[in-house]
């Protein structure tokens, strides 16, 4: 069975600067926790803490009863798979060799792929649509393509977990929800996924669970209906929202700008 990860108390300085404070959470496999808050709020930083590239200088960040960042990497990279902000390329490989990358915690770096390696790099360019640019050189695709590739690595990996920051970033409205709803199958069995997520409504429509950062701090922690709790998004992001509710579909959560007194806009 999946180990839970979980933040007790956790807390990052960095310098004088306190990022996170006593942050406690639980991850539960087999659910999508969406994590929101304002730039600098300190999402990544939690998510690093979640990945073991960092621990926390006080409480605790542990995956079942193990501190993560005390875990191997080579067992952290099999159990958690880690799609950073704005990833980058390092080698000008072929899609379907980049993606087979992911397969390197479970397999070693050398030896011919499996029937079951092949079987996980196909669907996971099948779940991300990115089947025809397997034989595309990495290094050629736009940005929005080179996202998706870079998500079909972690999931050929098959972790128990899926930690990604901001993976809708570069997508288009279609392939946004092709990802989330890829993700939301992934989860269905029994994987743990936790998203960075900016898109308000997105959030509301994926989140099994959400939590929302300001400042260092968790300001609201539970079911996706903290997302249209009335004044609480706008007080944390210091916007109008509009929220629109739709018979039997997700409500859109939509920021709105002010208007100027002047009726001018803006
Ligand atoms: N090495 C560092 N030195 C100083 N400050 C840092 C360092 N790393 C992060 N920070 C600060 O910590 C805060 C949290 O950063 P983090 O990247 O976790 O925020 P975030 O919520 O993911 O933001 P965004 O939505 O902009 O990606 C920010 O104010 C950032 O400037």
């Amino acid at each position: 069975m999946t180990a839970i990860l979980q933040l007790a108390r956790a807390s990052v300085t960095i310098g004088a600067t306190p990022i996170l404070t006593e942050i406690d959470a639980t991850f539960d496999p087999g659910r999508i926790t969406v994590i929101l808050g304002p730039n600098g709020a300190g999402k990544s930083t939690l998510l690093s803490l979640l990945v073991g590239l960092r621990a926390p200088d006080r409480g605790a960040a542990m995956l079942g009863d193990r501190p993560i960042a005390g875990i191997p990497a080579i067992e952290r990279g099999r159990r958690i798979g880690y799609l950073p902000q704005s990833a980058e390329l390092h080698w000008d490989l072929e899609v379907r060799d980049l993606v087979a990358l992911g397969r390197t915690p479970r397999r070693g770096r050398f030896g011919a792929l499996s029937p079951a390696d092949d079987a996980a790099i196909d669907r996971a360019l099948a779940e991300t649509d990115t089947e025809r640019f397997a034989h595309r050189r990495a290094g050629s695709l736009s940005g929005g393509e080179r996202a998706r590739v870079l998500l079909a690595r972690v999931l050929a990996g098959e972790p128990d977990w899926i930690l990604a920051d901001e993976p809708l970033a570069s997508l288009d409205p279609a392939h946004r929800i092709e990802v989330l709803t890829a993700l939301q199958n992934v989860a269905a069995s029994g994987t743990g996924v936790v998203l960075v997520l900016h898109d308000l409504t997105l959030a509301h429509w994926v989140a099994d669970d959400v939590l929302l950062l300001d400042r260092g701090r968790v300001v609201a922690a539970g079911s996706n209906d903290i997302l249209t709790e009335p004044g609480l998004i706008e007080r944390v992001y210091g916007i109008a929202v509009d929220r629109i509710d739709r018979a039997g579909q997700p409500p859109l959560i939509v920021p709105v700008p002010r208007l100027h007194r002047d009726g001018a806009g803006g």
